[in-house]
């Protein structure tokens, strides 16, 4: 039986990963330290890999299709079929940052200050080229985690760490020197696995769901009653994205207005609509925005 063979990221991403493929309509389930989940597709062929080694994993044909965040496609140098950017991070659905960084008290202000000096990374290729190419001669060292404590040990000058909330950085009083990268998952395909209509088909499916799962989630339906001589001025208070459904009330001539808003609007945008003459409001969450 063909199936699609589908790598799904372990550590940080494996989470919102599972969890957006939930709300798509594939339901991951894994249990304690088995790496070969089950899936609701018969189609479908799921693994657990580090996001560190998925690209190489898709680009050899081991994984059709895998998840992983740009910065280690990036750092593999791996040749791979970026279907779609997904942005989504741990907690957030807000890239993640790959920032310069260096103990608060310390003297470096610019890249330039740290020629001749040790940087510690787990992205440890990027860096390199990274200050090649800006022409600051530097020791860039490998990190196996715990990054951040190094600098303040003073086993490195400077760090090339990835942050989200900042919530790291800020406990172990580190400054931001500069951002180097912006990074955010990405869905991607094995080359010859995209060559083939089927496994394509599949891929294009799976994306097309996931991408509609996540602009889901930043947005909610609003629908509500509006009497005839205030629909103007209540249109007029909705943001013009789409244009709203307005539809009539039965025996009545009243209106039901009915529009997809931003979530984070919302808490203003109640009061102005009722002050603009709607009634009945409902706020209502969406699975999917294809
Ligand atoms: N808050 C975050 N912290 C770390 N990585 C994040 C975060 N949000 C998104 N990512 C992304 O997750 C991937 C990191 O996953 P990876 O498995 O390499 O490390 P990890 O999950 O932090 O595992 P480890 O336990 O070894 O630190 C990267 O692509 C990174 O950009
Ligand atoms: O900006 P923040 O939201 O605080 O997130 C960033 C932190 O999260 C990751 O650590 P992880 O939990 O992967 O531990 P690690 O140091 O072992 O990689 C990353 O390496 C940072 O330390
Ligand atoms: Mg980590």
């Amino acid at each position: 039986m063909k199936q699609l063979a589908l790598g799904v990221p372990k550590g940080s991403l494996q989470e919102s990963t599972i969890r957006l493929f939930r709300q798509s309509g594939w339901k991951i389930s894994l249990s304690d330290r088995n790496y070969f989940p089950e899936i609701n597709d018969s189609d479908i062929n799921c693994s657990i890999c580090r996001a560190q080694e998925m690209s190489r994993y898709v680009e050899s044909g081991t994984f059709d299709v895998g998840l992983t965040g740009r910065d280690w496609i990036m750092e593999n140098d791996s040749d791979v079929i970026v279907v779609t950017d997904l942005v989504y991070s741990k907690v957030s659905q807000r890239p993640a940052r790959w920032v310069l960084a260096v103990p608060m008290d310390s003297p470096v202000r610019d890249l330039q200050d740290l020629q001749g000096k040790k940087i510690a990374t787990e992205l440890v290729n990027f860096t390199r080229r990274y200050f090649e190419t800006e022409g600051v001669k530097v020791n860039v060292e490998f990190s196996w985690g715990a990054t951040e404590a190094k600098v303040i040990s003073g086993l490195c000058d400077a760090i090339v760490e990835v942050t989200e909330t900042g919530a790291t950085m800020r406990a172990n009083g580190l400054r931001i020197v500069k951002e180097l990268m912006q990074s955010n998952t990405q869905l991607i395909a094995n080359r010859q696995a995209w060559e083939d209509p089927w496994k394509r088909a599949k891929i294009e499916h799976i994306s097309l769901l996931l991408q509609g799962a996540l602009r889901a989630e930043d947005l909610v339906a609003l629908k509500m009653n509006v009497p005839e001589e205030k629909l103007n001025e209540v249109i007029k208070l909705l943001p013009s994205l789409n244009a709203p459904t307005i539809a009539h009330l039965y025996m009545s001539t009243w209106l039901s207005v009915e529009t997809v808003v931003s979530k984070n609007i919302v808490r203003e945008l109640i009061p102005r609509l009722i002050q603009g003459g709607a009634e009945g409001i409902i706020e209502y969450s969406l699975n999917k925005v294809i």
